[in-house]
């Protein structure tokens, strides 16, 4: 649609073009040029190309097209175009639009949170087109997009190459001085990084959100006050850009009514997708993301309107927290969420580690981390002391994304060459383990039968358990749970909470009922279980005389 013209741009004189004026798109046009880079602009909508160029123009040189021609005509040869539009189909016509004027060679950067999964196919498509494709995850709200997201890349060495240096000058930077931005590895990568990354989001805004509710109706606090605490809290090892906005946003005032705004803000949470993807995924590689699910679900639970209505019915047959020391009781909340949250990258970085054994990424978990501490909405400080843990393990086994990969791979070749040859102490999905299936419970192996958990050999299979977090956690634990009862008895729903609390008796547990699920699995379906004493599957004869017989 043209709606204003305006004049021909001189043709190749734009170092890259950014279609799509919207919140994302106008401030990375903006942060490129006032990085230097001359930016061609481009949206659907002429009237917001526009906008950027009256009420910005002067930050930097901007090369402002009506029609997707010019636009391109504009872009210096090899041509770098970013999209940033609403993901799905509609990022898919507008790369069908563009492609049309591009050649051989020419890159396009998809810079929305588009499903990893439409990236590997777009990547394949453009590729036999002869373009370079890049899905670049971006975080950072419109403030990162103008001042410095995280940016996380997956693409070809050979896109890397071209685009890296500029995507990294418009990067935030870390207190070191790193830019935040890294080749995270090939076609769908970025975006799958990305995607956990907002799903760790969910998770720590679902904990930050029980935390609030908690306070407010056991110390009967004001938000105002409140935000106070949140401040407080940003001072210790919880700070974050999440609880820094908390703060913020509990500070602020209706100015229609008077009232703090988060009391006539609609309690039902919206979501865009991408933290329902990250559950999904998760249940696809048999990762238990188990913070990041609960929060999900907590969204869908506040927008069930009829649910919710039909509920007020329901009687709370609960006790009042009866507080006798405010000050323990918000050390504890505190506490508790600091521990959860760990739970919640821990369980986050588990699923990166996967998918990365799952798609044959090779993907530096501790560069993950790096990149995350500036720029992004879930930025905290305790993000250096992840990429520590991870940067540490890689340099025990000797370097970094390869060896996490490559001791995935040596796993699955030893489950395939052990065959029935190991118990499940070991975690080994009994029905490959018998031969009946084919699924394994090794990251790599998304089957139809893959039910098991996704064990392999990563270095750091429980970020949880690392030796900082360990210590950190722990200090927690009685607290937690303090939270998690006191919530439950006086009726206060904090699923995100005692899902962070289960997960972690889950995974210290040193015997788990799974044993007796197995049994009834086997009871009736004939499924066969492993032992804890013998190698090999096993059936009994439940029906008849209870003999347990090899299985066939
Ligand atoms: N907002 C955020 O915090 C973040 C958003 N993202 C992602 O970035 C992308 C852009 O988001 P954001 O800037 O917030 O979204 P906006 O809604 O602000 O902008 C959407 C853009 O898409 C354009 N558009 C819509 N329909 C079409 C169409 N049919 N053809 C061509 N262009 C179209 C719009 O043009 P017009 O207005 O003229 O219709 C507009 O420029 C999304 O994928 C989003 O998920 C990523 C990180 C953070
Ligand atoms: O990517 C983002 C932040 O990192 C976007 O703000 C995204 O829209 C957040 O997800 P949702 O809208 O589902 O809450």
């Amino acid at each position: 649609m043209t709606d204003i013209s305006f004049a021909a741009p001189s043709p190749t004189t734009a170092d890259i073009g950014v279609i799509g004026m919207g919140v994302m798109g106008s401030r990375l046009a903006r942060n490129l040029a006032r990085h230097g880079h001359a930016v061609g602009i481009y949206n659907v909508t002429t009237a917001k190309t526009q906008a950027v160029l009256d009420e910005h123009g002067d930050e930097g040189t901007f090369v402002p097209a009506a029609e997707l021609a010019d636009f391109v005509a504009s872009l210096t040869r090899p041509r770098v175009v970013l999209i940033m539009v609403v993901a799905g189909p509609i990022t898919d016509e507008v790369i069908g639009n563009v492609k049309e004027f591009l050649e051989p060679g020419d890159i396009i950067i998809d810079g929305g949170n588009s499903l990893y999964t439409d990236t590997i196919r777009r990547e394949k498509e453009l590729r036999e087109d002869g373009l370079l494709f890049v899905g670049a995850g971006v975080s950072g709200g419109a403030e990162g997009a103008l001042h410095g997201p995280s940016i996380m890349p997956g693409c070809s060495d050979e896109a890397y190459g071209r685009v890296g240096p500029m995507l990294e000058s418009i990067a935030a930077k870390a207190d070191d001085g790193e830019a935040c931005c890294t080749h995270i590895s090939t076609d769908g990568s970025g975006h799958y990084v990305k995607m956990v990354h907002n799903g760790i989001e969910y998770a720590d805004m679902q904990l930050i959100a029980e935390a609030y509710s908690l306070l407010r109706g056991a110390l009967e606090l004001e938000p105002a006050a409140l935000a106070e605490v949140f401040r407080a809290w940003n001072t210790t090892e919880l700070e974050s850009y999440l609880i820094e906005i908390t703060a913020e946003v509990l500070d602020q005032v209706d100015a229609e009514t008077g009232k703090p705004l988060v009391d006539v803000i609609l309690d039902q949470a919206g979501q865009k997708g991408t933290g329902r993807w990250t559950v999904q995924d998760a249940l696809d590689l048999g990762v238990p993301v188990t913070g990041i699910a609960e929060a999900t679900f907590a969204r869908a639970l506040s927008s069930s309107v009829p649910q919710r209505e039909a509920g007020q019915e329901l009687a709370a047959l609960a006790e009042a927290w009866q507080v006798d020391d405010a000050d323990a009781v918000t050390e504890d909340v505190r506490k508790a969420l600091y521990a959860s949250k760990v739970v919640a990258y821990s369980q986050g970085f588990d699923q990166i580690y996967a998918a990365a054994v799952e798609y044959d990424w090779q993907i530096d978990l501790a560069a993950v981390a790096k990149i995350w501490r500036e720029g992004c909405i879930i930025r905290a400080a305790f993000l250096d002391e992840i990429a520590a843990a991870y940067a540490g393990a890689a340099k025990r086994t000797g370097n970094q994304a390869a060896d996490l990969h490559g001791a995935a791979e040596a796993n699955d070749a030893k489950v395939s060459r052990d065959g029935a040859g190991t118990t499940n102490e070991a975690s080994v999905d009994d029905e490959s383990a018998a031969g009946e299936h084919s699924g394994t419970s090794t990251p790599g192996a998304r089957t139809e039968d893959a039910e098991g958990s996704s064990g392999g050999e990563n270095p750091v299979p429980l970020l949880l358990a690392a030796r900082h977090f360990r210590e950190a956690v722990e200090e927690c634990i009685p607290a937690l749970r303090r939270v998690v009862a006191q919530a439950a008895l006086a009726g206060v729903p904090v699923p995100a909470f005692a899902a962070s609390l289960a997960y972690y008796d889950g995974v210290r547990a040193k015997r788990l009922p799974a044993a007796l699920i197995q049994g009834q699995r086997d009871f009736f379906g004939s499924h066969t279980y492993a032992r804890i004493d013998k190698p090999g599957m096993f059936h009994t004869q439940w029906a008849e005389d209870g003999t347990e017989v090899p299985a066939s």
